[in-house]
């Protein structure tokens, strides 16, 4: 197949582009009242209004003709019937099985993965119900009252992110703590506030070979011990999520507090898998279901609707619209909805860790641009401090709008201010400020016509920047896996795409190297110091501290 810029239909948009470029979206909307209809679609409880794009009909065509000659369909196929599709590391890639609620069975290798699946899920609620009702309890007799969640990465992010946005819906009576960082000040800070003897460690890695959360956890079970916890007591209070069932043991924790995982998850679409053990222990274990179900909904949507009617498609494409022809580097993301304020945090490592490639899983170089850089923050918060630059900035900054209707608690009229702030944005950078407009502005208030001159150019928006606007009914377990799941497939089509592996992450391994030998150096000042001149001296900086 074509290399992405060698296809018929990226030619097809490259003409395309030069003739749309330097159509204003206002102008669009003006010429055409129905614009709103023609570009919004609705799929579980997302409504998603992409009108506010620098597209026309014609783009969407051409842009569903890319992803067909990219062979997205067939892909997606390929991916939900387990297809080993991350080549690099031979794996199949079916997060969508662990949320797979119709029945069918799953085959990787002649096998079907459901039994499994379902074993373990099995095993969470049990473990999980027992937490909550005190049938389990710490080594004291007491029952447990907190849950340190460590882990790293896709091992973190999910499950600290997840239990964040579902604030509300929170068990009385247990208190989920997170620790990644493997500076100490994090551990430190955390484990001042817990109780060992009502305090559950939960690790997970998937590898269970990841430095931070490896020490992490030693740090963990050396205060367990040090806080009155004897040896014995530990098959109490630790339990692990891995799919590297050998090394955990390994490492000391009894297989009855093993929680398996499987290599063809791949570790930032994990949260479905028993990695989400700490978002069912503060949420409850039917909790954790619905944010499946609501993750499955979606995934039967990608599987079945039309390209022209599927959101995770729509996204995908505009985001290689703008990334490819209009050459933007970033991608924001803005909840306006405070409990999503890390959703931009999650998506980051989903897509970046995903997209960030630079190479064919037949390994061509590519000349082209894949992942953007995915940042954000909340709504109303981001309006006082980025947005100028999205607004006026010299760079172009697609971004994602996303609102409840219903908030979670209707405090006076702040959701109709959240909701107006909202709208407003979108509407801001859609239409701008013209010219005109800031003249009669300004003549207005007196001002000299020879200080307008120089007003205008500061004061003028151009307009024109693009953005989508999610809207849901309110933030539920469900809405919530309907979210992820949405964002999860947009990647996988612009991987598709882009014609990268989206499922394979080997940018991270020589940081993970070099940093291994760095520390050896670190703590033996008898190792000799080979490296270039930089990291020689900062590495004699901290020998010398
Ligand atoms: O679950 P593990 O194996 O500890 O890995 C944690 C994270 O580290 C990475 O492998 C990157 O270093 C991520 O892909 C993963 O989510």
């Amino acid at each position: 197949m074509a290399l992405f810029n060698k296809s018929k239909s990226y030619q097809a948009l490259q003409t395309h582009y030069s003739e749309v470029e330097s159509l204003h979206m206002r102008d669009l909307f003006a010429q055409d009242p129905e614009r709103f209809n023609k570009f919004s679609a609705k799929a579980c409880d997302i409504e998603l209004d992409y009108s506010k794009n620098r597209i026309t009909e014609q783009t969407m065509v051409k842009l569903f003709d890319l992803a067909r000659e990219a062979q997205v369909e067939a892909k997606r196929d390929g991916m939900f019937a387990g297809d080993r599709i991350n080549t690099s590391e031979d794996r199949a890639v079916l997060h969508t099985a662990l949320r797979n609620l119709s029945g069918e069975p799953v085959m990787v290798e002649g096998q079907d993965v459901m039994p499994e699946v379902k074993a373990t899920l099995a095993k969470i609620k049990s473990f999980v119900n027992e937490i909550h009702d005190g049938t389990r309890k710490g080594y004291t007799g007491k029952a447990f009252t907190d849950v340190l969640a460590i882990g790293i990465g896709g091992s973190f992010l999910g499950p600290k992110v997840m239990t964040e946005a579902l604030k509300p819906y929170r068990q009385a009576g247990i208190k989920v703590h997170f620790v990644a960082n493997v500076d100490g000040a994090h551990i430190h800070d955390v484990l001042a506030t817990l109780p060992a003897e009502s305090t559950l460690v939960v690790m997970s890695s998937k590898s269970f070979g990841t430095q931070e959360t490896l020490k992490n956890t030693e740090t963990a079970r050396e205060w367990f011990l040090q806080s009155g916890g004897k040896f014995d007591d530990i098959a109490k209070h630790f339990v692990c999520v891995s799919s590297n069932i050998a090394k955990a043991t390994e490492f000391g924790i009894a297989e009855d507090n093993i929680f398996p995982m499987w290599d063809w998850v791949g570790g930032r679409y994990s949260l479905w898998s028993a990695i989400g053990l700490p978002i069912a222990l503060s949420l409850g274990f039917d909790n954790f279901e619905e944010l499946l179900s609501g993750a499955y909904e979606m995934d039967v949507h990608f599987k079945t609707a039309p390209l022209e009617e599927n959101l995770p498609a729509i996204l995908g494409l505009l985001g290689v619209w703008y990334i490819n022809f209009f050459g933007a580097q970033s991608h924001v993301l803005l909840p306006y909805d405070h409990y999503l304020r890390a959703f931009p945090a999650y998506v980051q490592q989903l897509d970046m860790e995903s997209n960030g490639k630079s190479a064919t899983p037949s390994g061509e170089y590519l000349d082209y641009e894949t992942g953007p850089v995915i940042w954000g923050g909340e709504g109303t918060n981001g309006q006082h401090a980025f947005h100028q630059l999205i607004h006026q900035g010299k760079v172009l900054i697609p971004a994602d709008f996303m609102l409840p209707l219903h908030s979670q608690h209707e405090v006076s009229n702040h959701h109709a201010m959240l909701a107006s702030n909202c709208f407003g944005q979108t509407q801001a950078l859609m239409q701008g400020k013209t010219e005109d407009e800031v003249r009669a502005e300004l003549l207005a208030k007196g001002v000299s016509e020879e200080a307008i001159a120089k007003e205008i150019p500061q004061r003028v928006f151009e307009g024109n920047k693009p953005s989508n606007t999610l809207l849901f009914s309110k933030l539920t377990p469900k809405t919530l896996g309907n979210l992820i799941a949405l964002y999860e497939h947009k990647v996988f089509v612009q991987g598709i795409v882009w014609g990268i592996n989206s499922f394979d992450q080997w940018g991270v391994e020589l940081g993970k190297v070099l940093g291994n030998d760095v520390l050896a150096k670190l703590e033996d000042s008898s190792i000799a110091l080979d490296g270039d001149s930089s990291t020689n001296a900062l590495i004699e900086k901290f020998r010398n501290r």
